[in-house]
């Protein structure tokens, strides 16, 4: 048998979703520059899960479903203000998403309509969720989300109690926007293993968080942060990226199984921080990361990713590290959820074989004489 470590290169089913073809990037065969510049988050999760941009009145009714069904149960409200204070946000999200389907007692009915509702339903309350745990962390009541508000704006809304700043609503609709989707990544794989099995929407999006969590995938932009701040001056890039790298440390935010010459969605989210680094009147954060950048070309040959810049960005919005992956999974959820969708429409069970390399005729040997 031929193994490709990590399935590099494996092509492991055909999906109508996204597309990475030659560095470009698409869903449902817009190309995310496009979308980036022109859409909002609403509408990408409706081209997503249905396969086509909405007309204004679907996109009108998907905004009020999705503003409408961000409340949690009161139940959830409890458990979430019961987990223990010093859980990382991402394993709290990753247990909500798991109790959020007890509360759905149609979880384990499978149907076309019915699996759209749920995707909806899920996604809608990621948001309050991921607020609803950052103000629990500080000791406050979680904030009720508002139904005249839009998916980003009720999520900025919900941080902070307050009015939200319109640049702060704009920026992250845009990451939502970029972060919606990406062919088969690790996480939507995972997701895709688990509903194969023909098991719940739920099930699999609880997989999905898990997986997402790892510094090697979603985990990266917090772990950007974490090097950000680590090396705290301008003045001391050089020296603790050199280091870094005569270590042989991953450095986080570069490199891509998929991208070899550049993540498409990174130079969005490096405008986004160039630009909050003026509005902020605050160059560093950004300033530090164009260097390490620079560098990391110049050592390594790799590019940023996706999470390189979004790290700085947040930052900028007031936004403790910890949340960024939270905050990443927001958005996800729509394309992990259209994916179980495609899963479910044209199921096989996903289960590939392994090359047993291990010892062979080993006798049972009885345990008084081991
Ligand atoms: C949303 C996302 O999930 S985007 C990815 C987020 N993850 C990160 O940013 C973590 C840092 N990056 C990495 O660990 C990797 O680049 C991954 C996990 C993204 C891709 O991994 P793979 O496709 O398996 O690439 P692989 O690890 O084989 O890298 C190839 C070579 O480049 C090196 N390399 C790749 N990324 C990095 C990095 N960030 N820092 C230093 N070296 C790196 C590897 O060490 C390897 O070198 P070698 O051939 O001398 O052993
Ligand atoms: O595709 C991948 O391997 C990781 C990634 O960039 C993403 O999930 O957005």
């Amino acid at each position: 048998m031929t193994v490709a470590k990590g399935l590099e290169g494996v092509v492991a089913l055909d999906s109508k979703i996204s597309s990475i073809v030659n560095g470009v990037l698409t869903y449902r065969g817009i190309d995310i520059d496009d979308l980036a510049e022109n859409s909002n988050f609403e509408e990408v999760s409706f081209l997503l899960w249905n396969g086509r941009l909405p007309k204004q009145d679907e996109l009108d009714v998907l905004k009020q479903r999705l503003a409408s069904e961000a409340a949690l149960p009161e139940g959830v409200v409890e458990q979430l203000k019961a987990y223990p204070q010093n859980a990382h946000p991402m394993s709290a999200l990753r247990t909500a998403v798991s109790t959020l389907g007890l509360y759905d007692g149609r979880a384990d009915e499978i149907s076309e309509e019915l699996n759209l509702d749920k995707a909806i339903s899920l996604t809608a309350k990621m948001p309050t969720i991921v607020a609803a745990l950052f103000r629990i962390g500080k000791g406050e009541e979680p904030v009720a989300p508002q139904e005249h508000r839009g998916f980003a704006e009720n999520f900025v809304y919900m941080l902070h109690g307050q009015e939200p700043d319109a640049v702060a609503v704009k920026a992250i609709d845009k990451a939502l926007i970029l972060h919606a989707d990406h062919e088969l990544n690790a996480s939507t794989f995972a997701a895709r293993v688990t509903t194969a099995t023909l098991s719940d929407l739920y099930s699999a999006i609880t997989t999905a968080i898990g997986t997402l969590k790892g510094p090697l995938h979603g985990g990266a932009n917090e772990g950007v942060m974490a090097m950000l701040e680590e090396i705290g001056s301008i003045d001391k890039v050089e020296a603790v990226i050199n280091r870094k790298l005569e270590n042989k440390e991953k450095i986080m935010g570069f490199g891509h199984r998929v991208y070899k010459d550049g993540d498409p969605r990174a130079k969005h989210l490096r405008e986004m921080s160039r630009q909050l680094a003026e509005q902020t009147g605050d160059a560093k954060w950004f300033e530090m990361s164009v260097q390490i950048d620079d560098l990391i070309q110049h050592e390594k040959g790799l590019k940023p990713n996706v999470d390189f810049y979004s790290a700085s960005t947040y930052h900028y919005l007031g936004i403790p590290r910890n949340l960024f992956t939270p905050i990443f999974a927001i958005s996800r959820v729509s394309g992990w959820t259209a994916h179980v969708l495609e899963q479910y429409s044209d199921n096989r069970l996903i289960r590939p074989r392994a090359d047993y390399v291990g010892p062979v005729d080993v006798s049972y040997v009885p345990i008084d004489q081991r």
